[in-house]
């Protein structure tokens, strides 16, 4: 079980959720789920967002515990995805003298989710720098727009040094199961942040001007210790530098000739000495996790079959998230197979151009239904520019 022991008066709340089939209608989470939620007690209370509705039961019983019979004086909401937000309306009517903060954007949102009674009047709309003394405690907010959603912001508690972060250093696995933080951490970052890192690099830049004991996310465990690693990690995946070098090699193969052909290319790479090479089955595959492989890696080679004048699916759907993750920054191989009329190398070229400062890698190669021996030495000439990185 994570350590989740903050302070005497700082109180972990949230829920395992082992029981998902998929996060977000889309994501496994082999090892479940954390949705987390905390209380600060003090002269005033502050419940630091609430939790899914999945969890709501032993969400509530958890809040009670640590209340002890008092009331929440605040529920602060730094972000409306029901996740997180879901009890917001439940919490109220249980609390009709609770006042909820938010921002400027939260409060519309909050009224496209939930109705509720006399909500203008509760509502303490906050702004960047703006701080909510508690007693002991205070509570600086800082915004955190589009890391993920528009009214995201995080909160600096300045006694305890403690940073909530919302969403931002979240991880898939709940916490009752130990597990590598980095696998599953850049696993949920790309896919569910990726897209935004200018955005979490300014929130990087306000947090360098915080002195930050722990970080309190809204998934995954409490970060206590040795925090450049994870402040490192961040600020290399949202500047979208490569973490690791080596080629990730994803393929889509109708018939299982351009899997062959991934093999082998995965055996000249490492004859030329690539310092790592990760095959990946595009159609047996996590998409999750190949999205996450793209990123890791300095270098990719794409491989698939032609398909109805275009590309076997399964390549374009991962072209597809690719683009709105805005991937970037990497030397690319292009492998197409095609028995009459090759068309995939022209479809993913068509992806691959539109993304930022990538390096298309010669040769192209065009394998005609099986490897012969002119693709294989094409094949070979690409896997000697690509088992070098820049
Ligand atoms: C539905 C379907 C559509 C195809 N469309 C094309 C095509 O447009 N052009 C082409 O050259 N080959 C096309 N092919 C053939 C495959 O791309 C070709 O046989 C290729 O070698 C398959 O590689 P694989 O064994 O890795 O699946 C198509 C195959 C199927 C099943």
């Amino acid at each position: 079980m994570a350590d989740t022991k903050i302070s005497d008066s700082v109180i972990y709340i949230g829920a395992d959720d082992h029981d998902i089939d998929l996060f977000e209608s889309q994501y496994v989470v082999p090892n479940g789920v954390s949705y987390n939620s905390y209380v600060i007690i003090d002269e005033k209370i502050a419940v630091m967002d609430t939790a899914d509705p999945r969890v709501t039961d032993v969400w509530f019983d958890n809040l009670e515990k640590a209340l002890g019979g008092r009331k929440p004086d605040y529920l602060v909401v730094q972000h409306m995805e029901p996740d997180h937000a879901g009890n917001i309306k439940k919490l109220a009517e249980k609390y009709p003298e609770m006042k909820i903060v938010g921002n400027a954007k939260t409060f519309p949102m909050m009224k496209q989710f939930f109705t509720i009674d006399g909500l203008d009047d509760r509502s303490v709309v906050v702004k960047e720098g703006d701080t909510l003394s508690l007693g002991n405690h205070t509570l600086q907010f800082v915004m955190a727009p589009m890391v993920h959603w528009p009214e995201v912001m995080v909160t600096y508690e300045q006694s305890e040094k403690l940073l909530f972060s919302a969403d931002g250093f979240g991880k898939f696995g709940a916490l009752d199961v130990e597990e590598d933080w980095a696998c599953e951490a850049r696993r949920y970052y790309f896919n569910i942040v990726g897209k935004y890192g200018a955005q979490v690099q300014a929130l990087l830049k306000k947090a360098s001007a915080l002195d930050i004991k722990m970080i309190l996310p809204l998934h995954g465990p409490i970060l206590k210790e040795d925090l450049g690693y994870y402040l490192g990690l961040y600020n290399t995946w949202s500047s979208y530098q490569p973490e690791s070098k080596g080629v990730f090699v994803a393929y889509a193969s109708i018939h299982g000739n351009t899997a062959k052909a991934a093999e082998k290319l995965g055996e000249m790479l490492k004859e030329k000495g690539a310092e790592k090479v990760v095959i990946s089955d595009l159609s047996r595959s996590d998409m999750a996790e190949n999205i996450e492989d793209a990123f890791r890696y300095d270098r990719i080679v794409l491989m698939a079959s032609s398909y109805d004048g275009g590309v076997f699916p399964v390549m374009e759907d991962f072209l597809m998230h690719l683009k709105s993750k805005n991937y970037q920054n990497r030397k690319i191989g292009l492998v197409e197979n095609g028995s009459w009329a090759p068309t995939a190398a022209r479809v993913m070229k068509g992806y691959v151009e539109n993304f930022k400062n990538v390096t298309i890698a010669e040769p192209v190669v065009t394998i005609r239904s099986t490897l012969n021996e002119a693709s294989e030495k094409a094949l070979g000439e690409l896997a000697e520019v690509m088992a070098k990185g820049e």
